[in-house]
């Protein structure tokens, strides 16, 4: 199979690259007034600008040919009809079919899997609503009134983050915990002041394998039959997962299990009845507002020309600021508090997905893949990090975000917080010279000399590439419409990257050590098969603990 540095789209791109490191974006605006409108675009709700990226309109073209060339259109209708992309595992990748509020067929080895998704959605309809309407009661014949979520990575990170993004639209009517981390401290802190007879527990995970969430649940059913009978298990604990069989011999009956299918992937799962715990917290007609919003952009990606078509472009922006441009880090920065998880969720879309090293046919490949996607809330990050992004000689492309309306109006709060975006984008981009800071340390009455001294210092080079994605408020609509435009950019970016983004064979590796070591641990005078290193440690922590 040929690469992607051989099209020819890649060698013009390559060119450009060389060309635009020379220039500077505050030039390319001066240069052109019209920028911005060139440089950006909408779908309903969600204003993309992508004027400051070190891009002219001549790349800009090579990287829609490079699309083009890559095959884009073919891969994205591959998935969204149900063909097994996923080749490394054979499956589909159908997170799509989760969202898909037209209903038409979506076929998988010629069944359409529309009527299953249909109908557990109907069922977390159900059983949300039984919950919170406090008709399902817990052994004593209490309602419920806290749910504990139980799982981690894409069993934990998306129905988190988007109940924490919410939370301005729950009312009250359960509180909802998550779990993930397997020391005991997370746990521990959730379950205290909790009580078993009005806490029910999810336990998410799509394996029912997965070493850290089967502890935590194995610990937290320990402590329930400390204030609860055996048999009051069936009214306190639901499972999330495709494997019936580990639920049943764990002790889950089959009515409370939820299920999902092979053909969606864990960091693409909160569609599902993964997001069991965000129906929980808001009611399932907020969750279904969250699938709307995913809905809208799986439209909006398969009809929007790769000119204005957001998710392509995110990932086009992408590839170029790493793989020409040589960028290896990529900051994501909500303005919003509501999505202050967001950096975390992505992290695993995009980094488990996407950060690999050989090609569709197992070849290594010859230029950067994705960059280490890291960030904050904006705002914090302004009083902690931004030092580096400013003046740091890495340069890091970072996406802002914002949106136009703030969950809560609270006086001035929320103009002082976008004053800070746009102020924050202008300045990485514009930077500050030699002559301006001159201009006004003289102003300021300062001497040559005292002006000698520091000049060095204060000088920003700028130049620094920025996305503005502005919302227009953070809702369930919207956070839907959010997650699904990273989600089809993390697809783009593994297309046109030749990278199979549905496996994560990488964090199997480390699984297999862990529980070969776990073993050692309960073991006495064991000759560690390590390096002198991880045997030194074992051993140390054997010795102290
Ligand atoms: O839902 P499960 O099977 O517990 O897996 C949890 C997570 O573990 C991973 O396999 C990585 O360790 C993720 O891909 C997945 O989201």
């Amino acid at each position: 199979m040929s690469c992607r540095s051989d099209l020819s789209s890649w060698q013009a791109l390559e060119q450009s690259a060389t060309k635009l490191k020379q220039q500077q974006l505050k030039t390319l605006f001066a240069k052109d007034t019209s920028r911005f409108a060139k440089f950006s675009c909408q779908m309903p709700g969600v204003l993309f600008d992508y004027s400051k990226q070190l891009i002219d309109e001549e790349s800009f073209s090579q990287l829609i040919a490079l699309a083009e060339q890559a095959d884009i259109a073919a891969w994205r209708d591959k998935m969204f009809s149900g063909e097994k992309i996923n080749f490394t595992e054979n499956r589909a990748v159908l997170h799509v079919a989760l969202r898909n509020r037209s209903n038409s067929a979506i076929f998988v080895d010629d069944n359409d899997v529309m009527p299953l998704v249909n109908r557990e959605l109907d069922k977390l309809k159900s059983f949300t609503q039984k919950v919170r309407s406090g008709e399902w009661v817990g052994h004593t014949g209490k309602p419920v009134k806290n749910v504990v979520a139980i799982g981690v990575g894409g069993s934990n990170l998306g129905p988190q983050m988007v109940t924490e993004a919410l939370s301005n639209y729950a009312d009250n009517t359960l509180n909802v915990h998550y779990v993930s981390n397997v020391d005991g401290v997370q746990l521990a802190t959730v379950l205290d002041g909790l009580q078993a007879e009005t806490t029910l527990f999810v336990v998410s995970s799509k394996t029912f394998t997965t070493s850290e969430t089967m502890t935590n649940a194995r610990s937290a059913v320990k402590w329930f039959l400390e204030y609860a009978p055996q048999d009051a298990i069936a009214k306190h604990f639901v499972a999330v997962s495709t494997n019936l069989e580990k639920t049943r011999e764990f002790g889950i009956a089959d009515d409370n299990v939820f299920t999902m299918w092979d053909w969606v992937g864990g960091r693409f799962s909160l569609w599902s009845a993964i997001g069991l715990p965000i129906a929980l917290y808001l009611g399932f007609d907020k969750f279904v507002e969250v699938l709307e919003g995913a809905f809208e952009v799986d439209e909006h990606f398969k009809a929007a020309s790769f000119e204005n078509n957001i998710p392509l472009i995110m990932a086009l922006l992408s590839v170029w600021n790493t793989s020409f441009l040589g960028h290896t880090a990529q900051a994501i920065l909500p303005y919003d508090q509501a999505l202050h998880m967001l950096p975390a969720y992505l992290q695993q879309g995009e980094m488990e997905s996407n950060g690999k090293h050989v090609t569709f046919t197992g070849e290594p490949v010859p230029y950067t893949t994705v960059p280490l996607i890291w960030g904050m809330t904006g705002i914090n990050g302004q009083h902690a990090f931004y030092q580096y992004l400013h003046q740091g000689n890495n340069i890091v492309p970072a996406d802002f975000i914002a949106s136009v309306k703030p969950q809560v109006v609270m006086d001035k709060h929320h103009d002082i917080l976008l004053s800070n975006f746009f102020a924050q984008t202008e300045a990485m981009m514009s930077g500050v010279d030699e002559l301006q800071i001159r201009a006004d340390l003289t102003a300021k009455g300062k001497t040559s000399t005292q002006i000698d001294a520091v000049i060095a210092h204060k000088i920003h080079q700028g130049n620094r590439p920025t996305t503005s994605i502005l919302l227009d408020t953070v809702d369930a609509k919207a956070v839907g419409r959010l997650i699904a435009m990273y989600e089809h950019k993390i697809f783009c970016q593994g297309i046109l990257l030749q990278i199979c983004s549905f496996d994560q064979w990488g964090v199997e590796l480390g699984k297999g050590l862990a529980s070969a070591i776990e073993a050692e641990l309960t073991q006495n005078d064991v000759n560690y098969p390590h390096d002198s290193s991880t045997a030194g440690l074992i051993s140390y922590y054997k010795n102290n603990r």
